[in-house]
């Protein structure tokens, strides 16, 4: 359809129709549909079509809807000022709307938008069909289609003199943004003008497509570098000819290199795998490295490889569609702290742990705490069972270590050709048996921390040397490997031997001896520590499990009993009495009758060696052997009742039994203990 006079006629006597009362018999079939749909529209919003009426949004309005659509008006209006770089001077004006008519931005020639300012065409106007009637942003908003009115199709008087053409703007989900509009007061229409709108909302959308993939793009780049910088590990990725293209901070850190500097370069000029100068075919590595222990070299440097776990693994399913390569590395160092964690090397006990108010206890206590104070090696000697570990952890959670792991190693428990090994770790391949991947030792596990080495008596010659060798220099080399670690580990060693004896037996080193007897803790044995003896009984008794949660006391009878026994055992023997005597007890109280038969037959043991004391002296002293009664102490008393009765009976164990009041097995358990030989008592 053109616009001719003759149309614009016929509109003039239909709009009068239309907006006068009388319209029934009118034929308004000329009309474009999509027009006179929006006339009956305009109608049924009661748009007064003689009125100048608008709704305008007032400044803070404005500066709200500006805010809300700014991503908007900053892509629309480069275009709206190349459109108004072609129309301008002939009498055309650009207006951008939202999705709802308020108008965004405006932009023409001077006089014209003073003109427009009297039809209420103004930034914050609302031009939707229900306030404005028939118009082209409204109509175009409401069909969501370009549309282009002429005069006499509009329905307000004030706009019938405009030709406007619009376009609408969709965002990249094809929902309604608003519209582009270009409106001129001549009565000359042309296509063409429909024509410019629509290429310049054709360039709009794809723009906002673009611009969305790109914020989506950066919010995804946003999240990877905010995810690589979370992880613990060294992340470094590479693209298919394995430049660096990112790397987190702790692979910056780890590699002590800038990502300034290593973007862009080849991985190969940086670090190399395993052994210097061989180049890292990550290719070959993908299936060999999954989380494996590596020696990183630095690229032109002769320095000492860094130990790392690396995994490596491709971006695609394989180097045949190879678009880059992943590598993440841990330190060791963090591995041995999740190891410390998941294998508990965590020290629980702390000084309020060591019961007692004796002045042995006390001396002790403040021994330790002297202890926690520096960080020289400490020996803690003493009887089993006298809290020579509780002592250790203690000390270590007080102690500049104690954030560090506290590993205890038993040097008795271990087999003779693996406390080495266990100790100092090994590298792959280093002995027959030993794992594809090497293994860090107890030391390296320690670093940062506490080693308690318990029973180092019992520690061969040769894993001496090499524990002095790493006391002296602080650093541990593993089996088979070519290079030392630092370590900054504090060393707890404990025995219950005379270490003095062993060294002048040639069993321990004199230099080990010196180097670990630097703070030497006596462990007082619990025979020696008078009332102490009831207090810790009493603490076990409230403290230990007990099945049906009673509240344990112990009966007044009890005491002087605990209080005459040797404790050969000491802490870890009163202790498992007390927990046996819960469990035989049927109510809430341990009587002597709970406590085990040793307990309890050592008074008459004591009464008898009295009575055969005497005995045993004159027939001593006829053998000439003088009895070593003035040796006799409470510390000795259990090992020389023995010594005596195996004399007296000429090493018969029965009698010896008897004699003692124990059960034979009992007598055959401390025989051992004490290293007795009865066949050397026998003629
Ligand atoms: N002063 C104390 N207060 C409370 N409990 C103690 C005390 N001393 C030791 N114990 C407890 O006694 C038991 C034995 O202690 P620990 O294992 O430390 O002795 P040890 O001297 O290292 O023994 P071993 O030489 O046989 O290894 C532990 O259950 C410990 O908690």
């Amino acid at each position: 359809m053109q616009f001719t006079k003759e149309y614009q006629e016929k509109l003039q006597s239909a709009w009068e129709h239309f907006t006068s009362e009388d319209d029934e018999q009118f034929d308004y079939t000329f009309i474009r549909p999509m027009i006179f749909q929006s006339w009956l529209r305009s109608r049924m919003y009661q748009v007064n079509p003689f009125e100048k009426k608008t709704a305008i949004m007032d400044l803070s309005e404005i500066a709200a809807l500006a805010k809300a659509n700014s991503r908007l008006i900053k892509t629309v209006r480069p275009y709206m000022e190349k459109l108004y770089s072609i129309v301008e001077g002939s009498g055309y004006f650009l207006l951008l709307s939202d999705k709802d008519g308020y108008v965004l931005d405006l932009i023409g020639d001077h006089e014209m938008i003073e003109q427009a300012k009297e039809s209420l065409l103004v930034v914050g106007a609302n031009r939707s069909e229900s306030v404005a009637g028939t118009n082209a942003i409204g109509t175009c908003l409401a069909i969501q289609a370009p549309i282009q009115i002429w005069n006499g199709e509009h329905y307000v008087i004030s706009h019938r003199h405009y030709s406007c053409s619009s376009g609408p703007i969709f965002d990249s989900t094809g929902a309604l943004l608003g519209c582009l509009n270009i409106t001129g007061s001549n009565t000359e229409i042309h296509t063409h003008t429909l024509g410019m709108v629509l290429s310049a909302v054709d360039g709009i959308n794809k723009e906002l497509k673009i611009r969305k993939a790109y914020d989506e793009i950066e919010s995804m780049s946003a999240q990877r570098n905010s995810i690589l910088e979370a992880v613990t590990s060294g992340l470094i990725l590479l693209n298919e000819d394995d430049e660096i293209i990112q790397m987190n901070g702790n692979a910056q850190r780890m590699l002590h290199i800038s990502g300034q500097n290593a973007i862009g370069r080849n991985i190969n000029s940086i670090i190399s795998i395993d052994e210097p100068d061989q180049r890292c075919n990550f290719y070959a590595l993908k299936s060999a490295y999954s989380d494996k222990e590596t020696d990183i070299y630095f690229a032109g440097s002769y320095t000492a490889p860094i130990k790392f776990r690396i995994s490596v693994s491709f971006v695609g399913q394989d180097k045949m569609h190879d678009r880059g390569t992943v590598i993440r590395l841990d330190e060791a160092k963090y591995i041995n702290k999740l190891v410390n964690k998941v294998s508990g090397f965590k020290a629980s006990y702390h000084f309020s742990n060591i019961m007692g108010s004796s002045s042995p206890a006390r001396f002790l206590v403040s021994s330790c705490e002297k202890a926690a104070r520096n960080s020289s090696n400490v020996l803690l000697l003493g009887e089993s069972g006298t809290g020579k570990e509780l002592a250790a952890q203690s000390i270590h959670n007080a102690s500049y270590y104690r954030d560090g792991p506290f590993v205890a190693i038993n040097c008795a428990a271990l087999p003779k050709g693996l406390i080495e090994s266990e100790l100092f770790g090994y590298e792959k391949g280093a002995f027959t048996g030993a794992g594809k991947e090497g293994n860090p030792g107890k030391f390296e596990l320690a670093d940062g921390g506490t080693i308690f080495l318990d029973e180092i008596g019992d520690m061969p010659l040769d894993v001496q040397a090499s524990l002095l060798r790493v006391i002296q220099t602080r650093e541990v080399v593993r089996i088979g490997a070519k290079y030392t670690k630092k370590i900054d580990v504090r060393i707890i060693a404990a025995t219950n031997r005379n270490l003095l004896e062993e060294v002048s037996n040639k069993s321990f080193r004199q230099d080990l001896y010196y180097r670990l007897n630097v703070l030497t803790i006596q462990m007082p044995p619990l025979r020696d520590r008078g009332d102490d003896i009831c207090e810790l009984a009493d603490h076990f008794a409230q403290t230990l499990y007990n099945p049906w949660g009673r509240r344990m006391t112990i009966s007044p009878q009890v005491y002087p009993l605990l209080k005459k026994y040797s404790w050969p055992g000491n802490i870890r023997e009163l202790e498992n009495a007390i927990e046996r005597a819960i469990n035989i007890t049927d109510d809430d109280q341990i009587r002597p009758e709970h406590l085990p038969e040793q307990i309890l037959v050592w008074e008459n043991t004591l009464e008898r060696f009295d009575q055969s004391k005497n005995e045993m002296a004159s027939q001593l002293n006829q053998l000439n052997q003088p009895l070593p009664v003035s040796s006799f102490n409470l510390g000795k008393k259990d090992c020389d009742l023995i010594h005596l009765g195996l004399k007296q009976t000429g090493g018969n164990i029965r009698k010896t039994a008897d004699l003692l009041g124990i059960s034979r097995r009992t007598l055959y358990r401390r025989m051992d203990k004490y290293g007795i030989d009865y066949g050397n008592f026998r003629d």
